[in-house]
Order: structure tokens, then C-alpha cells, then sequence
């Protein structure tokens, strides 16, 4: 049966770790990426995609450090709506043209989606949201010295760079992406987690510089579509108990409640797998059918064979 399907592509598997991260990389990225996502559209699902941005956005903080001796560098969270930009791009432009070759004619559409996070949210006293690229020890430690900066050693595959990461409270532009996605566009929304903003006094809305997790904010985006299934897809097959130790067990079918035991026993590392954990429990506890935590590969498979892992209610 065709599902509303929200998909969450996860920005390290767009610039993937040990690749430099070149224009070309990641358009190649993005190219198998939506290989995988015409396959679910050619069965008939309705698809909303969102996408992370870590890598991209701290690649940008870096430029714009490099040439701030000649022009003015942005801020975070306006770095945050350029990678919406270049991401949205990549998307829009392979994901057409895979379904052109497969004779669907359908238009993809990015929208530069703002996310309203709380001024007082304590992810701004403690950042922990890695972005950029993966440095070594030695870097990390120069950079926390001479810029104040904090890094963290991110599921051991290197240093990086965190930044407060606020939990997403609503989406200001939902009822445009509802209507989009009403009218047969294939939307790309709320991507990188959303440009953070903050509500004013008076209701207007100011950026904040942070980084939402893109996990956390694809399930609220799968919340406010009514999706049946909410797809996070990422650079590992299954999420896993007792990860990177010679006990670990990769996680197949799995109920709620045993998810949340997972959850709170704390196998899920902040900043990788938790939110996305965090959000897959959150979804199907509000009423979603299931969540599935799955490689880029094996979304379909994840879709139709649980070839992931995938969590239903109790
Ligand atoms: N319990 C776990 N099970 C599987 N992967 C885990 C776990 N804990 C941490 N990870 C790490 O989470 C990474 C995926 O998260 P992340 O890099 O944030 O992906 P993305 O950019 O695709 O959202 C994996 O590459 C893996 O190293
Ligand atoms: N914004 C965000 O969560 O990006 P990643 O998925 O790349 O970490």
C-alpha cells in the first residue's frame, strides 16, 4: 500500500567521512542517494525529504573564517540556509533527473524552512552538535585553546567541532509545505534541521546561531505532514546495542518499549545515533506506524524486507 513517507538523509552520508568533500563527491553522493529514493517513488509512495548538514555547514564556518580578511563572514545560522541552498540544489537537480530517466514527471522543490527553537533551550550553555570535517586529536585541542572553541572525539572516527544544538519546537513555513506537497511536488524541507530562529515579543522571528539536529526536526516535520513512516537513512545498516565492542548486536524488528530501554541504557552516542533513535521512538509513541533507521542502500529493502532497523508500537 502507498505510504507518506518522511525521509532523513543524513549529511555525513552526503560528504562522507575520509572523502574531501569536493562538489563532485558530494553530487555523486546525492546521485545514488535518489537512486534509492525513485525506487520508493515508483512504487507509489508519497516522499517529503529532509537532510542534515554537519559536514557542509561546518565546511562553510571554515571558509568563511579563511576569508574573513576580505569579506565579511555570516552567521551560523545563516551558514545553516546557504547548505539548504547547495543541498537543496543537489537534490532537486539529481532526483529529477532520475525520475525523468525512469519517465516520472514530477517537480522537486526545496523550501528555505526556518525551525523555531527556545531562546533559553540549555543546548546553548552546552554545545554538542558536530560539524565540519574530522581532525585529529592535536587540531582539536589547538582549536579549543586558541579559539575557545569546543570539540568533541565524534564515535571514533575523529575530532570535531560542536555547536549548541536546540530542540525544534515547530516549523514556520508547514502550511507551504503542506500545501506543496497537497499539490504533487516532491518537497525537499527543513533541511540541515531547519535555519534555528527564536519567537520575539512581538511574533516576529530572529535567527539564532546553532545547528538543529536534522533527526529531531525530520520527525517533527513527519509529525506536522501526517506521515505514516518516518525513514532516517544513514551510513550504517542498523542501529546496535553495545556498538563498536566485540558484544555488539546489530537491532532488526524492535518494539517501542524494548527501544526505549535501549535508549535510556545509553546505547545510542549524542550527536550520531541518539537522535535519531530519539526521534524514531518519538514518532511511533505519537502515533506514527513505524520508524526505520537504515543505510542509503537498503532503503527500499528497509521499506518492504525490514532490512534495517525498524521500531513498531508495542
Ligand atoms: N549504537 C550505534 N549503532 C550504530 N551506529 C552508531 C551507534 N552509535 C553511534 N553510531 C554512529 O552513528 C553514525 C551515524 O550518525 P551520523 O554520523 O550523525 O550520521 P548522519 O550524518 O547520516 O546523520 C554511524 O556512522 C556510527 O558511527
Ligand atoms: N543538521 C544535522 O543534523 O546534520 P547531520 O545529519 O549532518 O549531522
Amino acid at each position: 500500500m502507498a505510504k507518506v513517507i518522511t525521509v532523513a538523509l543524513g549529511g555525513n552520508a552526503i560528504n562522507k567521512p575520509g572523502q574531501k568533500g569536493t562538489a563532485e563527491e558530494q553530487f555523486e553522493n546525492v546521485r545514488n542517494t535518489t537512486k534509492q529514493i525513485v525506487k520508493m517513488i515508483k512504487k507509489g509512495h508519497k516522499i517529503i525529504i529532509t537532510h542534515g548538514n554537519g559536514p557542509q555547514v561546518g565546511s562553510i564556518l571554515i571558509q568563511q573564517e579563511a576569508g574573513s580578511d576580505q569579506v565579511p563572514p555570516m552567521t551560523l545560522d545563516i551558514c545553516g540556509s546557504q547548505t539548504q541552498g547547495q543541498i537543496g540544489y543537489m537534490i532537486q537537480q539529481s532526483l529529477g533527473n532520475e525520475m525523468k530517466k525512469e519517465g516520472i514527471n514530477k517537480t522537486v522543490v526545496s523550501l528555505v524552512t526556518q525551525v523555531i527553537v527556545d531562546r533559553n533551550d540549555e543546548a546553548f550553555q552546552n554545545p554538542r552538535k558536530p560539524v565540519g570535517p574530522f581532525f585529529d586529536e592535536e587540531h582539536a585541542k589547538k582549536m579549543m585553546k586558541e579559539k575557545g572553541e569546543t570539540w568533541i572525539e565524534d564515535a571514533g572516527r575523529g575530532w570535531r567541532k560542536v555547536v549548541p544544538s536546540p530542540i525544534p519546537k515547530g516549523i514556520v513555513e508547514i502550511e507551504a509545505i503542506k500545501s506543496l506537497v497537497d499539490a504533487g511536488f516532491i518537497v525537499v524541507a527543513s533541511g540541515g534541521g531547519g535555519i534555528p530562529v527564536v519567537i520575539n515579543e512581538d511574533g516576529t522571528y530572529t535567527g539564532v546561531e546553532a545547528v538543529i539536529d536534522k533527526d529531531r526536526a525530520g520527525e517533527v516535520l513527519a509529525e506536522e505532514v501526517n506521515a505514516d513512516i518516518l525513514m532516517i537513512l544513514t551510513d550504517v545498516p542498523y542501529a546496535a546495542i553495545n556498538y563498536g565492542t566485540p558484544e555488539q548486536k546489530n537491532l532488526e524488528k524492535v518494539k517501542l518499549s524494548e527501544m526505549k530501554r535501549y535508549f535510556a541504557e545509553g546505547h545510542f552516542k549524542a550527536g550520531s545515533m541518539g537522535p535519531k533513535v530519539e526521534a524514531a521512538i518519538k514518532f511511533v509513541e505519537n502515533g506514527g506506524e513505524k520508524a526505520i533507521i537504515a543505510s542509503l542502500e537498503n532503503a527500499l529493502e528497509a521499506l518492504e524486507n525490514d532490512k534495517g532497523t525498524v521500531i513498531i508500537p508495542d
